[in-house]
């Protein structure tokens, strides 16, 4: 649920939305050596606890490059970056990086580093194996798992940080069939699920070529093509082929390229 609020001392009629957690406001992002690249143009947008956001577009349109902004991991030439409240923001990558030692201590290792005190570590990773279903691999070398396998494993690493905020980068890209449903549907849960210390639930900013997955998982889409938004909508809307030819041509001609 949207609730807004008048802001103090702003001109009537303005307000913030009491439930963002994050913003950014006409950020422009250059990438290059030379900063050459524009690959983000004058992005304006606001993304509440809870939405589940999906980004489209064809490739280096900026999905990517938008996902990190998001995470602030990324220099912003111009535009402000807002995050209203103090959200855990967790990001997945295409490709997990697994370290060259076993899963549990990947997971303790990323709990150390997030702060967590190394004698909680054993029982939280734990706690995250068996989320995934992972126990009883989880002896076994990072790297000597299968794409699939290292991806729950990512997840699991992600979860027992108990994230407000998932930054998602094609998750299932690079997986089998069977692989990319565990995956998707570990997503769909952690979606659901309330932080164990959070008061809102988890917000999901999913970058994906998979409409499929993206009518699956996201309540809005919004549709990149060179470094800028050319259509943000509800899911339904999105796929409501005469909407959105007539809120936006470039995304509808994606939307049909990709389902013929
Ligand atoms: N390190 C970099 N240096 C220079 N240009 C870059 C760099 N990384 C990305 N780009 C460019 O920035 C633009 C956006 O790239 P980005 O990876 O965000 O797109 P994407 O939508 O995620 O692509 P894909 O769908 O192929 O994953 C592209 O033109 C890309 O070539």
């Amino acid at each position: 649920m949207r609730i807004e609020r008048p802001t103090e001392g702003s001109a009537a009629g303005a307000t913030v939305r009491q439930d963002t957690v994050l913003e950014l406001q006409d950020v422009n992002v250059s990438l290059g050596p030379a900063a050459q690249v524009e690959a983000l143009r004058n992005i304006t947008l606001t993304i509440d606890a809870g939405e589940r956001v999906a980004l489209v577009g064809p490739n280096g349109c900026g999905k990517s490059t938008l996902l990190r902004t998001l995470h602030g991991l990324l220099p912003i030439a111009s535009g402000q970056r807002r995050v209203p409240q103090a959200s855990r923001i967790a990001m997945l990558f295409q490709r997990p990086h697994m370290l060259r030692m076993s899963v549990r201590r990947n997971l303790q290792l990323g709990l150390w580093l997030s702060g967590v005190p190394w004698v909680q570590t054993r029982g939280r990773a734990q706690q995250a194996l068996v989320r995934v279903d992972l126990v009883h691999l989880a002896d076994r070398n990072g790297r000597a798992l299968s794409g699939g396998q290292q991806q729950r494993v990512a997840l699991a690493r992600a979860w027992a940080l108990q994230p407000d905020v998932w930054l998602l980068d094609e998750p299932t890209a690079s997986l089998d069939p069977h692989a990319k449903r565990d995956v998707e549907a570990l997503i769909a849960d952690f979606g659901d699920e309330l932080p164990a210390t959070g008061r809102r639930p988890p917000t999901l900013v999913l970058a994906s070529h998979n409409l499929g997955q993206v009518k699956r998982l996201a309540s809005r889409v919004i549709y990149l093509e060179q470094g800028r938004v050319l259509a943000d909508l509800p899911v339904h809307d999105f796929f409501n082929q005469d909407l959105l030819e007539q809120r936006s041509p470039q995304a509808s001609a994606f939307v049909k390229g990709e389902t013929t």
